[in-house]
C-alpha cells in the first residue's frame, strides 16, 4: 500500500510527510528529525486536526486515526495537520491539571485548553511557541530586537512615553454582532459576570483588562458566546478603519488583505445593518487574502454571520487583485469591470503596534521586516487604488508605527498619481498626525539615512536598483505639498484601549486617465450604465473621425451593432444567448434545487408566499456552491451578476451556504444537511419540515440527544419556542436538524450547540 502523504504545517511552512499508519508516535519522530533541536523530545510535539465542521482537535491515536479515514488517506487522500503553537503548556500541563499557565483558568480537556490559549493568545510567557525547551529568556529589553527597535524610534515625538506605554498590557475589547439573536443575551451575561468591562469611547465595543483574575471565568463566557457567532473580540484599534469608511448596505466593498476577517466581520455588520433573515442584501463585498490557510479559518468566521450573503471570498495575491465583471444579461457585450465604493488594504506590516499584545514579540523585531514590508504595501495600495470608483474611498491600514511602512507608502502613492487622488482629514480617530520627518534605517540597523540624496553619497548600492535593501520612495517625500498633507493621516498610539495603528484615508478624484468627471449619482446600477454610455460615446466620437482607419472603424462598429440588435431579437424570439459569458458562480444544481425548494415548501411568489404568512425564496439568487459540490449558495444580486470575462479567481466561498456536507455515502439530494448558519433564512421562508419545540426538547437537542417525532426521514429545522425560551430572545432561534431512527436530532456543530446551550440555559 502507497503511503499517505500528510502535510504538516508550522507557522507559515508546511512540509509533506509518508506514513503508512495513522500513528502518532511515528509522525512525532518524523518532524522532531526535520525540526531537530526545536523540540526537547519529540513527544512533545502536538498535532491539532481541524475538522471540516470547523472544530479543532489535538490528535492522540484515536482522532488521528479518525482523521486518516475521513480524509480517506488509506485511498490516496492527503491529510493536513498542524503542529500546536502551545505546544509547551500542553505538555506540561498534566492530565489532572489543564490549566491555563497565565490566566489560572482551568480545564476539563486538552483541546478546550488549547483553543482557550490560542484564541486569547495566552502563551505562557518566555516558552517559545512551538518548543518544550524551558531556557530562562533573557529579560525583553535587553534583547538584540528592543535596542535596536528603540534606536529607530527615538526621534518619535514622545517617544519615552510611547515606550513606557507599551509595556502596559492591552486591555481585551469585545463587541456584539448585531445580527446575531443571541448577540444581547450573550452581552448581558458577560457585563453581569464582570462589571468591569467597561464600555470603549467612540467605539461600540467593550474593554475587559488583560489580567483580570480567573473564576466562574468571563473568558470562557467570551469564547462560548464568540463560538456561536454572538460576540466577535478584536483589538479596538483595529475597529477604527471600518468606522472611517463609512460604508453604506449598497455599496461594492472590497478588502484587499482580509484574513483573519475581524473587519470583514464588521464591515458585514454594516452592510447588513437592519436587513432581516433572507432579505436580500445589494451590496458586495469581496474579500481576499493570498494565505489559504488563513483563509480557511476566515472562513469559519464569516461563515457564521447570520447576514454574509454580499460576501464572495477570493484567495490571491492581492497585488494581483482580479478585475472582476458585472453583467446581467451574460453576454460579453456590456460586460463592465466592477469598481468599488469603498476598499479596505489593511496590508501585512512588522506589526509593531501590537508589542503590547504579547512583549515577547518585541525581541524578534528586526529593521529589515519592515524594509521588506515597504514594497509589498506600496505594490498593494497601488492596485486598490486602480480599483476605486471616483468619489470612492480607500482606507489605508498598518499596525505598525514606521514611517517606513506608513506615510512612506502614502506619500509614495500621492506622489504618483498626482491630482488623481486625495487624502481626507480625519480628526476623529487622530491621536498624532502623520511624520513628514524621518529617517530610514539599514536591514541590521548599523545606521541610517535621511533622504535619498544621503543615501547617494553614500553608497549608490543600497538602492533596490542595484541589489539593495532601500527604494526612493522610503524617505520623506521632496514635493512640499505631499509631504504637508501627510500630516492628515492618523496615528493611533498604544495607550488605554489601543495599540499602535496607523490610517490614511484616500478619495479618488478623478475618474482616471481620461480625467472625465465622475457621475453625481450614488448607487452601482447608476454607475453602471454611466459607463455603459461612457463606452458608447466613445464609440461614436471615434465613428465620427476622419480619414480611411475612422471610416473602417465607423463599418465595424455598424455591422456590430446591426449583429447585436439581430442577436437581441433572437433572444426574446427563443430565449436564447448569444456570444454567451460564463458566470463566475455556476447556476445551482437542478437535482438539489428542486428537492430543496419541494422538501422544505419554499415559495418563490411573492403574493402566494405572503398569503401563506412565510417569506417569500428568493431562488433567483440561489446560485452553485464553489466550496461543496452540488452545494448551493444565497447571495445577494451583484454576486449572481458576477461573470468570467478574463481569467478565473481562486474563490474560496461565496454567500451563505445552505447545505452542508452530512458524510452520507449516497447521490440522493436530500444527503445533504441544512447548514446551521442557513437555518434561521430557511425557517423564515418554509411552509414544511420546520419543528417547533419546546425548550426542554431543544436543550436535548443541543446536547446531542434524538427527540422523537413521527415525521418523514431527512433534514428539518427546529425552531424554539418563543414562549418557552428560558432566557430573553428577540429574534427566533434554528437549529439545523435531521430526523433519523432515533428521533430529530441537530446537526450543528457540537461547538456550536454547546456554546447555545451555555448561554441559554438558566
Ligand atoms: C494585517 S493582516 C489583515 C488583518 C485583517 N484585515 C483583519 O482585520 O482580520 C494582513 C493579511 O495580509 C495577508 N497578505 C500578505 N501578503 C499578501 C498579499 N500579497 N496579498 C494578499 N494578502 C496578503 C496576510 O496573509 C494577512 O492575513
Amino acid at each position: 500500500m502507497e503511503p499517505a502523504q500528510i502535510c504538516v504545517a508550522s507557522g507559515s511552512s508546511e512540509r509533506l510527510f509518508a506514513c503508512h499508519a495513522p500513528s502518532v508516535l511515528e509522525l512525532q519522530r518524523q518532524v522532531a528529525a526535520v525540526f531537530e533541536g526545536v523540540w526537547a523530545s519529540a513527544s512533545d510535539i502536538r498535532f491539532v486536526w481541524r475538522h471540516k465542521n470547523g472544530e479543532s482537535q489535538i490528535c492522540d491515536d484515536a482522532s488521528f486515526a479518525k482523521a486518516w479515514q475521513t480524509s480517506r488517506c488509506d485511498r490516496g487522500g492527503s491529510l493536513k495537520l498542524r503542529i500546536c503553537e502551545n505546544s509547551h503548556q500542553l505538555s506540561s500541563a498534566l492530565a489532572p491539571d489543564r490549566t491555563c499557565g497565565r490566566c489560572g483558568q482551568e480545564f476539563s480537556s486538552r483541546n478546550q485548553l488549547m483553543r482557550h490559549v490560542q484564541s486569547l493568545g495566552h502563551y505562557v510567557e518566555g516558552a517559545p511557541k512551538n518548543s518544550g525547551k524551558s531556557e530562562e529568556p533573557e529579560a525583553p529589553e535587553k534583547q538584540e530586537g528592543c535596542k535596536a527597535w528603540d534606536l529607530y524610534y527615538q526621534d518619535l515625538p514622545d517617544f519615552s512615553k510611547i515606550r513606557e506605554l507599551m509595556r502596559q498590557p492591552l486591555p481585551h475589547c469585545f463587541k456584539r454582532v448585531p445580527a446575531s439573536p443571541l448577540s444581547d443575551l450573550a452581552l448581558d451575561r458577560v457585563l453581569q459576570l464582570e462589571p468591569r468591562a467597561r464600555p470603549v469611547v467612540g467605539l461600540e465595543c467593550w474593554a475587559l483588562d488583560a489580567e483580570v483574575p480567573s473564576g466562574e471565568s468571563v473568558w470562557g463566557l467570551l469564547q462560548t458566546a464568540q463560538d456561536c457567532g454572538a460576540l466577535q473580540r478584536q483589538e479596538a484599534s483595529s475597529m477604527v478603519p471600518v468606522t472611517l469608511l463609512e460604508v453604506e448596505p449598497h455599496h461594492y466593498v472590497a478588502d484587499m488583505c482580509a484574513a483573519p476577517a475581524s473587519k470583514t466581520l464588521q464591515l458585514l455588520d454594516v452592510m447588513s445593518a437592519g436587513a432581516r433573515p433572507g432579505e436580500v442584501a445589494p451590496g458586495l463585498l469581496v474579500a481576499n487574502d493570498d494565505n489559504w490557510s488563513r483563509c480557511a479559518s476566515a472562513l469559519r468566521r464569516t461563515h457564521q454571520h447570520p447576514q454574509n450573503l454580499p460576501l464572495l471570498w477570493l484567495c490571491g495575491d492581492a497585488r494581483e487583485f482580479p478585475t472582476l465583471h458585472d453583467h446581467s444579461a451574460g453576454r460579453v457585450r456590456g460586460a463592465r469591470k466592477i469598481r468599488f465604493d469603498r476598499i479596505l488594504c489593511d496590508v501585512p506590516c512588522s506589526g509593531d503596534g501590537r508589542l503590547r499584545r504579547s512583549l515577547g514579540a518585541w525581541a524578534a523585531w528586526r529593521p529589515r521586516y519592515m524594509l521588506q514590508m515597504h514594497y509589498v504595501q506600496s505594490a498593494i495600495l497601488k492596485r486598490g487604488l486602480a480599483m476605486l470608483k471616483p468619489q470612492g474611498r480607500l482606507l489605508y491600514s498598518t499596525c505598525s508605527m514606521s514611517p517606513v511602512e506608513n506615510e512612506a507608502v502614502v506619500a509614495a502613492a500621492l506622489e504618483k498619481l498626482g491630482g488623481q487622488i486625495r487624502l481626507l482629514s480625519v480628526e476623529q480617530w487622530r491621536h498624532a498626525p502623520g511624520l513628514t520627518v524621518w529617517r530610514v534605517p539599514l536591514p541590521d540597523g548599523s545606521g541610517s539615512f535621511g533622504s535619498a540624496k544621503e543615501v547617494e553619497a553614500a553608497d549608490p548600492k543600497l538602492w533596490c536598483t542595484k541589489g539593495g535593501p532601500l527604494a526612493p520612495t522610503m524617505f520623506p517625500p521632496a514635493d512640499q505639498e505631499v509631504a504637508a498633507s501627510l500630516r492628515r493621516c492618523v496615528r493611533i498610539t498604544p495607550c488605554g484601549d489601543f495599540g499602535g495603528f496607523f490610517c490614511a484615508l484616500f478619495e479618488k478624484v478623478t475618474p482616471g486617465p481620461a480625467g472625465r468627471p465622475a457621475p453625481e449619482a450614488k448607487g452601482s446600477e447608476v454607475d453602471a450604465r454611466a459607463q455603459e454610455s461612457k463606452a458608447a460615446r466613445a464609440e461614436v466620437r471615434d465613428a465620427l473621425g476622419h480619414g480611411k482607419q475612422a471610416r473602417k472603424k465607423a463599418e465595424g462598429a455598424e455591422e456590430r451593432k446591426s449583429k447585436e440588435e439581430e442577436e437581441d431579437q433572437d433572444v426574446q424570439r427563443h430565449g436564447q444567448t448569444f456570444n454567451p459569458i460564463p458566470p463566475l458562480l455556476a447556476a445551482a444544481p437542478a437535482a438539489q434545487l428542486e428537492w430543496l425548494m419541494s422538501w422544505f415548501g419554499l415559495i418563490p411568489d411573492a403574493a402566494e408566499a405572503e398569503k401563506l404568512g412565510v417569506r417569500r425564496f428568493p431562488v433567483e439568487l440561489l446560485r452553485g456552491d464553489p466550496s461543496l459540490k452540488d452545494g448551493m449558495i444565497l447571495g445577494s444580486t451583484p454576486i449572481g451578476r458576477l461573470v468570467l470575462k478574463h481569467a478565473r479567481p481562486r474563490v474560496m466561498a461565496a454567500g451563505m451556504p445552505l447545505l452542508a456536507d452530512s458524510g452520507a455515502d449516497s447521490e440522493h439530494p436530500s444527503r445533504f444537511d441544512v447548514a446551521q448558519e442557513a437555518a434561521h433564512v430557511l425557517a423564515a421562508c418554509a411552509t414544511r419540515r420546520c419543528e417547533r419545540v419546546g425548550w426542554p426538547s431543544f436543550a436535548a437537542m443541543l446536547r446531542g440527544e434524538a427527540v422523537l417525532r413521527e415525521l418523514a426521514a431527512g433534514p428539518l429545522i427546529a425552531v424554539l419556542h418563543p414562549d418557552s425560551s428560558p432566557r430573553l430572545v428577540e429574534e427566533q432561534l434554528c437549529l439545523a436538524g435531521r430526523l433519523t431512527s432515533a428521533g430529530m436530532v441537530a446537526t450543528a456543530s457540537s461547538t456550536h450547540r454547546y456554546s447555545m446551550l451555555r448561554l441559554l440555559s438558566p
